[in-house]
């Protein structure tokens, strides 16, 4: 019997299971980044239904990748919510990744120029140069240190990531991470990321939900965003008073700031919230993909090796048209971006009742099998993209192994069917009119930082054991401690 029915049947964990007043969101925050979502999408299927903390509406757990789709193809109908927008308004404030409606339309068109292929095709020097400094970084600890070196690599990218962001996006130079804003942005980031690992992490998006006017009260993880907050702010109205008065070419900056005396332009506040989100997103999204790679590529010495020696083939500054030949270093990426996403999960409620189409028909729990599902209004998503590219149903036995092959050889792909229509068929940048407006930034940056730290250098994995959770960026977790990820380096043999 296949029929449309709402999804008050839907499958899912067993409700004695949850806890009374934090239903099962406690459980999924203990776990690693959604490993128990992971979990219990093999046992129920692509969409099951979990208790909501402090006595919210149930929440829907979607992976299926056609009504996934739908959700993010209609930001009118799904937005971000009252849990989620709060947070990246105390962290980077009210810009682009917070805006919603016209507002956030107005936005995207607005900075959209600051990251055609041309715009970014241009940063490739600034980004050559940024990296090499990283890489020298590193080559001189392994050097001082008598030719090999353990260290936690985290501070390390990031300071690479910001460098980058800030000289493309802002003409600014955060000297390598020595800058005092740079030390600031770090320190104050890396506090946000412990403590949100912490029980008052998990409190304050669920608080949030359920009592949306709560920013005032001294919650420390809410504290600890506002934190990040001010110093971006600090930086942001230095960077306003220095570049007016000074010619520079188009990028994030000199796009804000021409549209301020626009009528109807961005107000100044709005434009102080873009540099902060476009600092904080535009860099530790980035590191934090380029940290798990690297990770990866440790663990997998022949993976390393053979992405060595194709970068080898190619002598002296790295350009846009070597990088996009090499079709290791691709495979690479995507493979990384695939295990290993910076938003492991996404959000969403609906804002009218809708009906949305699945891929596969589920069948509830009363029998019933289901092709589309009504929703209410009011109805809170949870999209995780991690487990939807990790889904060994879709992906194979082999889905969590760290294999770039399969995206060189024929038919080792799922079906297209299968997978969403985003870049790559993955989610790791979203999909639709929010799609991530830097990922060509981010995707050319990585390559270019890749690129120059494995011709040169060698990781290995060391006996550290690495965990991942979600604060609020995917993060690397050692013996309880976020942002932590030991590697071991040392010179790479010549050939
Ligand atoms: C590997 C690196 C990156 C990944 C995996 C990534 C991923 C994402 C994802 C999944 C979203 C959607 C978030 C949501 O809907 O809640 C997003 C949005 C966004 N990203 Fe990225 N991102 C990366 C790098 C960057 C870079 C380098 C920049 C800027 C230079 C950037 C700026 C933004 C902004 C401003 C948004 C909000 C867009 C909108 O809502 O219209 N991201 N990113």
């Amino acid at each position: 019997l296949v029929r449309q029915d709402d999804i008050g049947d839907a499958p899912g964990p067993a409700k004695k299971n949850a806890s009374w007043v934090w239903g099962h969101e406690l459980e999924v925050f203990r776990g690693q980044a959604v490993e128990v979502y992971s979990k219990w999408m093999s046992d129920y299927g692509s969409l099951f239904k979990i208790r909501a903390a402090l006595f919210h509406r149930d929440i829907i757990v979607l992976g299926d990748h056609a009504a996934v789709q739908q959700i993010l193809a209609d930001t009118l109908t799904y937005m971000k919510t009252p849990s989620f927008r709060p947070i990246i308004a105390n962290i980077i404030g009210k810009g682009l990744l917070w805006a919603e409606g016209e507002e956030h339309g107005y936005q995207r068109r607005l900075l959209s120029p600051a990251f055609t292929p041309e715009s970014v095709m241009e940063m490739a020097n600034d980004m050559s140069e940024c990296a090499e400094m990283f890489e020298d970084t590193l080559t001189n600890l392994v050097l001082m240190n008598g030719g090999s070196v353990t260290l936690n690599i985290v501070p390390y990218t990031s300071h690479c990531t910001l460098d980058i962001i800030g000289r493309v996006g802002f003409g600014h130079d955060f000297r390598n991470g020595k800058s005092t804003e740079a030390q600031e942005i770090t320190a104050s980031w890396n506090n946000l990321v412990n403590i949100g690992m912490t029980f008052a992490g998990f409190l304050a998006p669920i608080v949030l939900r359920a009592f949306p006017l709560i920013m005032s009260i001294p919650l420390k993880s809410i504290q600890a965003q506002g934190e990040v907050r001010e110093i971006t702010r600090k930086l942001a109205q230095k960077l306003i008073e220095d570049g007016s008065h000074s010619e520079k070419r188009k990028n994030i900056l000199s796009i804000l700031l021409t549209t301020k005396s626009d009528s109807g332009g961005l107000s100044k506040s709005q434009i102080i919230d873009n540099i902060s989100t476009f600092t904080m997103s535009g860099h530790e999204t980035t590191a934090g993909t380029l940290n798990f790679t690297l990770l990866e590529l440790a663990r997998n010495p022949q993976a390393q090796e053979r992405l060595r020696e194709e970068v080898r083939q190619y002598g002296g500054a790295i350009s846009y048209d070597q990088v996009s030949k090499m079709e290791y270093l691709d495979a690479v990426m995507k493979e990384g971006l695939r295990l290993h996403p910076a938003f492991p999960l996404a959000e969403r409620v609906a804002m009218k009742d809708d009906v949305l189409t699945l891929s596969k028909p589920i069948k509830t729990k009363g029998g019933q099998i289901l092709t589309s599902f009504r929703v209410k209004k009011g109805q809170v998503f949870h999209i995780p993209y991690m487990a939807m590219q990790t889904n060994p149903n879709v992906w194979g036995e082999n889905a969590a192994v760290f294999k770039p092959e399969r995206w060189l050889t024929p038919c080792a792909l799922p079906p297209r069917n299968e997978l969403p229509r985003g870049w790559s068929n993955l989610v790791a940048f979203s999909d639709g009119p929010r799609t991530c407006i830097g990922y060509r930034l981010a995707l050319f940056e990585f390559k270019i930082i890749l690129v120059t730290i494995i011709r040169t250098l060698e990781f290995r994995e060391t006996d550290y054991k690495v965990t991942q959770k979600i604060s609020p960026t995917l993060q690397p977790v050692v013996d309880g401690r976020g942002g932590v990820l030991p590697l071991h380096i040392s010179i790479a043999p010549q050939a």
